[in-house]
């Protein structure tokens, strides 16, 4: 996939949320195009970068670009994916594709539907779904803003191994058709090898490991030097400690851990 342009710049990113620093100085360049896997320990910021990355969250110091502007002018050209579909229940499939859209949006939305193999299925209601097909139709939703840029958090997280795979493939698929640039905070090692070209470790908001995955695609799973990229990865993961829960005094004197 052609590669060039930097997408994102982010410079020396800091996040903290009262006393605690949760990101500590994140600097980047991700290049347009790239599929960017983020992983780490529980707690050691992934979806705080995600959020920040997406608008959610305002950054503490530092500063993200993206094609050389302020990422708040460009944030209309990103979408946010999480692990629930947040799917509205009491519309039609198709209508939680089109949502905010007007005008004439049924034919496009029709055509994203196409894309994530869920056309027949437009009339149908949220809970008619499996998990896998809601993960679609919220997948749909974000494609037909044609995003230059797809947060995914976790997004197959909830999935079964096999509907996981599929979407993998899903995901790999509309990626290299449309080359938008994917950033993808995931628990899965194997999963951020399988899909990225890059894997990034958090460790305690710090970039442990930034590692090219320099594999040909199709990929295969179970190939030799995947294996040994998820080992190196894993290595670098469990060498480090898990980040301390915070325990925090509440107002009715109970202690409660973040
Ligand atoms: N809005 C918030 N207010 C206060 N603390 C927060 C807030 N959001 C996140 N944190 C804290 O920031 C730290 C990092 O959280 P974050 O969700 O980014 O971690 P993560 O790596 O995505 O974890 P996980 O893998 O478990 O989802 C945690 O200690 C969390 O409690």
């Amino acid at each position: 996939m052609p590669q060039g342009e930097s997408h994102l710049l982010l410079n020396n990113l800091r996040k903290h949320f009262g006393g605690q620093e949760v990101l500590k100085g994140i600097s980047l360049a991700i290049p347009a195009g790239q599929f960017v896997a983020i992983v780490g320990h529980s707690g050691c910021g992934k979806s705080t970068l995600l959020r920040l990355l997406a608008g959610l969250e305002h950054s503490s110091a530092g500063s993200v670009r993206a094609y050389g502007e302020p990422l708040a002018t460009q944030q209309q050209q990103s979408r946010l994916m999480f692990q629930d579909d947040r799917l509205l229940p009491w519309k039609t499939v198709l209508e939680n594709v089109g949502l905010g859209l007007q005008g004439d949006w049924q034919e496009q939305a029709r055509a994203v539907l196409t894309e994530v193999g869920l056309a027949h299925r437009a009339d149908a209601w949220p809970s008619q779904l499996s998990g896998g097909q809601r993960q679609r139709v919220a997948l749909a939703r974000a494609l037909i803003h044609r995003p230059r840029l797809l947060l995914l958090d976790e997004p197959l997280g909830a999935l079964d191994a096999l509907t996981r795979l599929d979407m993998q493939k899903l995901i790999e698929r509309l990626w290299l058709q449309h080359q938008f640039t994917v950033v993808l905070v995931t628990h899965d090692v194997a999963e951020a090898v399988q899909l990225a070209d890059r894997v990034i470790v958090l460790e305690q908001g710090r970039v442990g490991l930034d590692l090219p995955i320099l594999l040909g695609r199709p990929r295969e799973a179970s190939c030799t030097a995947a294996a040994t990229l998820e080992q190196r990865i894993l290595q670098q993961i469990l060498a480090q400690q898990a980040p301390e829960p915070v325990i925090r005094p509440s107002h009715s004197g109970v202690r409660w851990a973040l």
